[in-house]
């Protein structure tokens, strides 16, 4: 690690620019073009292709992205990269979050956060955050998200881990056996039928999961080859989809062969999703029935896995690398959790803080018939629990158990039994679990 004295000092001054995502042949698309290399460099990719650049770019201009990066004001230092390189950079956009029982909440996402090395450690991403925050909140947004690169980042900024994500090697040689009597079946198909057919089967699965974020347009070009991440097609992918009993497709796994130097034989998931749960299983067995593998892997299953208690023999999983996935944080208590459904009814008093002074304060939630009442009271109402906007935004999507967190000491329960209280109130339907990086 660099000190600061061994770094330029002549970049005090910043000025923060924001700005679209545009495609090539429309104005801002230099600007645009630079402000991506950038982010290239602060995640140690190679330079990338014109070719790469202009596809990127079309498919954030898709998505709605919002750029913002830092410019230097003061002098550059002589031979070094100009000033209209940004020397930090910060990308938004805005999708649903499923928030449970089919509800959705639009989402501020925050991505592509960098800061050149030179310039590290001068306030940079705080600044460029808490701006962000509080304009996605002055918009009406009650909640933001992000994938983190690293773990000890973002809990000072109010995120907290919301939902988690495995690894997966599963042996798929005759140990392999579902206790499940298939209903549909599978098929191949040409990668390039996922650029219609995945929306149309993600769209169904965001509708059913908590925690599913809408995925960005690249997704659709990923699972069908069409844009690998080194920007160029993929020849290696392969696709199979699953037909329900009345014909439609209901799931779909893109997939690719590691090569005969990976032993055992492996393919390895580049993207698996299933609207309904026959869905998922057959295509598992699908994966299973591919000959001359003996193994798949995928780096994004769910934690809590339908497949492993469908298994004859579950311990043909080998997952050892549970990791966070999402990270959330209310921008807007009140507004969200008046937007949730709830399962258990009953009346709670919640303690907030928030070091960033975006939605701190003491709330009383009553939950009747499912619905939430919220209403702020007086900071001296005794709370039942007291705990961080980070642990909140934790629990919010049922996905982190609130005990647990008041075993870590990151909620404290004035209240004997708020803790369960809150994990019965905050249960949702199904297992929380996001498919979408970002
Ligand atoms: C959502 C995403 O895009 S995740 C990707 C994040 N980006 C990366 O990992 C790329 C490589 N890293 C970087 O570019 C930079 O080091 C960044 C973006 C992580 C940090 O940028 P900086 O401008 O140096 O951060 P800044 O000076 O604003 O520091 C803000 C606070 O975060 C802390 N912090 C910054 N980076 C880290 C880190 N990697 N680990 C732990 N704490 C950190 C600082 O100590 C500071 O703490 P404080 O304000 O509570 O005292």
């Amino acid at each position: 690690m660099v000190t600061l004295s061994l770094v330029a000092d002549l970049s005090g001054n910043y000025d923060i620019r924001r700005f679209p995502a545009v495609s090539k042949g429309k104005a801002g698309y230099a600007e645009a073009e630079t402000w991506a290399q950038a982010v290239g460099f602060g995640f140690h990719e190679s330079t990338r292709t014109p070719e790469h650049r202009e596809r990127s770019l079309a498919t954030y201009e898709v998505d709605g992205r919002i750029f913002t990066g830092a410019y230097q004001t003061g002098p550059v230092a002589p031979s070094s990269l100009p000033a209209e390189v940004p020397v930090a950079t910060f990308g938004t956009f805005r999708k649903t979050l499923n928030i449970g029982f089919g509800r959705m909440l639009e989402a501020q996402l925050v991505t592509a956060v960098t800061v050149r090395t030179s310039h590290r450690r001068r306030g940079l991403l705080r600044r460029m955050m808490t701006e962000d925050l509080q304009g996605a909140k002055d918009d009406g947004i009650a909640v933001a998200a992000l994938t983190a690169s690293e773990g000890s980042i973002y809990g000072r900024f109010g995120y907290g881990v919301a939902s988690l994500e495995r690894s997966v090697k599963v042996d798929t040689t005759a140990r392999f056996k579902l206790a499940h009597q298939a209903t549909g079946t599978i098929d191949v198909a040409d990668p390039k039928v996922l650029l219609d057919v995945a929306p149309a089967v993600f769209n169904r699965v965001h509708r059913n999961t908590p925690g599913s974020i809408g995925r960005q347009d690249w997704y659709r070009q990923l699972a069908s080859g069409s844009l690998g991440r080194d920007g160029k097609e993929d020849p290696a992918i392969k696709v199979a989809l699953h037909y329900a009993a009345d014909g439609g497709v209901d799931g779909y796994v893109s997939y690719k062969f590691l090569g005969w130097e990976t032993e055992p034989y492996t393919v390895e998931v580049v993207d698996l999703v299933a609207a309904t749960d026959h869905a998922y299983l057959e295509l598992w067995e699908y994966l299973a029935a591919i000959d001359l593998v003996e193994r798949v892997s995928w780096n994004e299953a769910p934690v809590d896995d339908p497949l492993a208690w469908a298994l004859v023999d579950p311990r043909c999983i080998d997952a050892s690398d549970s990791r966070d996935m999402l990270w959330l944080r209310l921008l807007d208590v009140p507004a969200a959790l008046a937007a949730r459904h709830y399962q258990a009814d009953g009346k709670l008093v919640l303690a907030v803080g928030d070091n960033l002074g975006l939605t701190g304060g003491t709330f009383a939630l009553n939950i009747d018939g499912g619905q939430a009442g919220v209403e702020r009271v007086p900071d001296e109402t005794a709370a039942d629990l007291e705990l961080d906007v980070s642990a909140l935004s934790s629990i919010y999507l049922g996905g982190v158990c609130p005990v647990t967190l008041k075993a870590a000491g990151k909620i404290r329960e004035a209240a004997q039994g708020a803790a369960l209280k809150a994990k019965q109130m905050f249960a949702v339907e199904r297992a929380t679990h996001c498919l979408t990086h970002f």
